[in-house]
């Protein structure tokens, strides 16, 4: 018997892809820029120095990256004793997105084309604001752009509270985000339009509609909060989640993991804000989760705080935190338990613009019972989906090798 702890470094990628071409994102690389920008003296703020993750150089990080890139990133010593089974993945999916690289992780890739919205000004159609508009009662709305979070509400906010017209944006992603104010315009009518626009979106092909809201004021400046809600179609076809649930197992969601599923296939739910709050939830649920779970955490501020904020100091404080905590998530694991390292996608914060980054994803595993092992170049994030399948006995998945040694 064993349990499955899947921890998702949202947006840790290590080096381009061999199609990140096609993405614009050509030798994008999250983790080695980063280690590189430390290695410099150019990381600074709230740290100092060199990148130092001592716990996930021994778990093979540094392998990973060197077998992705060609190139152990500057000044991470060579790690000889490696306690885990590490390797790369790429995606076989044809976004770069967060729900695209979460289903491929549970087994379900992307094969079909989400809709975008390509335009980086007047992004959305006029019909479709249209109907919210008329549907919703609204005054109108603002933004109707390609825009980074942060800086469309210090430019907008201002102007949303006045006039309560909320603010809509997109990225590259295949997403219909909306920033409205928590306490003039109210977050659960935020919620309300968010799920109404996303059955407006129906025919759009939309992978995601995202609440943002905030508080503040323009003298203060305006903050987003932990409210954020997304709102996902479901997966295409039934995940791994669905399967040990269906099996009788326990499929725990922490942080966002519910929202990317549409909130499928799990049996229970939990969230947190922030890093240290999100491991804190995953080592509780560790000590009493029983036999046959699925733990599945989402660690979101790499992604939101770091990444697309394009702050390599925070994004390495951040990896320095996770690596700090990471011996209590192996204390926390008991003798048959399997813990998945992984991403979604890439988001290099050294790179233009403030979109996600098209990235081979690092793939980390450690057990007690887990012989150390290289694994290589892995054709499909899916891997861990097969892995959880095979660990947990249930009907292969259509996609995915396991990584699991035969007969564990
Ligand atoms: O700039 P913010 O609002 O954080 O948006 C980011 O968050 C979205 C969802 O991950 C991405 O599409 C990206 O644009
Ligand atoms: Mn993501
Ligand atoms: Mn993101």
């Amino acid at each position: 018997m064993a349990r499955a702890i899947v921890l998702v470094l949202d947006s840790f990628g290590v080096g381009a892809a061999e199609d990140a071409a096609k993405f614009g994102d050509q030798g994008a690389d999250t983790f080695g820029h980063i280690a590189e920008l430390c290695a410099a003296g150019k990381a600074n703020e709230g740290r100092e120095g060199p990148l130092h993750i001592p716990n996930l150089m021994t778990l093979g990080l540094g392998e990973v990256s060197r077998g992705a890139t060609g190139r152990l990133p500057p000044s991470l010593p060579t790690v000889t004793a490696i306690h885990g089974r590490y390797g790369w993945a790429q995606e076989l999916s044809s976004g770069k997105d967060t729900p695209s690289g979460h289903w491929e992780m549970a087994g379900v890739p992307v094969l079909f084309e989400w809709g975008y919205f390509l335009n980086k000004e007047q992004s959305f159609p006029e019909e479709l604001l249209n109907r919210i508009i008329a549907a919703a009662e609204l005054p109108g709305v603002l933004g109707n752009c390609h825009a980074s979070g942060t800086e469309i509400i210090a430019r907008l906010g201002d102007q949303h509270c006045a006039t309560g017209q909320p603010i809509v944006y997109t990225s590259a992603d295949s997403v219909f985000q909306i920033a409205c104010h928590e306490e003039t315009f109210g977050l659960q009518r935020l919620y309300e339009l968010c799920q109404l626009v996303r059955e407006l979106l129906e025919p759009y092909n939309i992978g995601r509609v995202i609440a943002r809201p905030f508080v503040g004021n323009a003298d203060t400046g305006f903050t987003r909060t932990a409210n954020r809600k997304d709102y996902a179609v479901p997966p295409p076809a039934p995940t791994v989640l669905d399967k040990l649930k269906a099996s009788g197992g326990e499929v725990i969601s922490i942080g966002k993991i519910a929202d990317i599923f549409a909130h499928q296939g799990l049996t229970q739910s939990y969230k947190a804000d922030g890093l240290e709050a999100l491991l804190e939830k995953t080592l509780a649920v560790m000590r009493q989760a029983p036999q046959r779970s699925l733990i599945f955490t989402n660690l979101v501020d790499f992604d939101t705080l770091y990444g697309h904020r394009r702050d390599v100091s925070g994004y390495a404080r951040a990896l320095e935190t996770f690596d700090r905590l990471l011996p209590r998530v192996l204390e926390a694991l008991e003798q048959d338990d399997v813990l998945f390292l992984s991403a979604d996608h890439g988001c290099d914060p050294t790179w233009p613009g403030t979109d996600h980054t098209r990235e081979f994803v690092p793939v980390l595993m450690y057990g007690k019972n887990l012989p150390a092992h290289e694994l290589g170049k892995r054709e499909s994030f899916a891997d861990i989906g097969q892995s959880i399948a095979d660990l947990f006995g249930l009907e292969p998945m259509n996609y995915g090798t396991s990584m699991l040694p035969p007969r564990l």
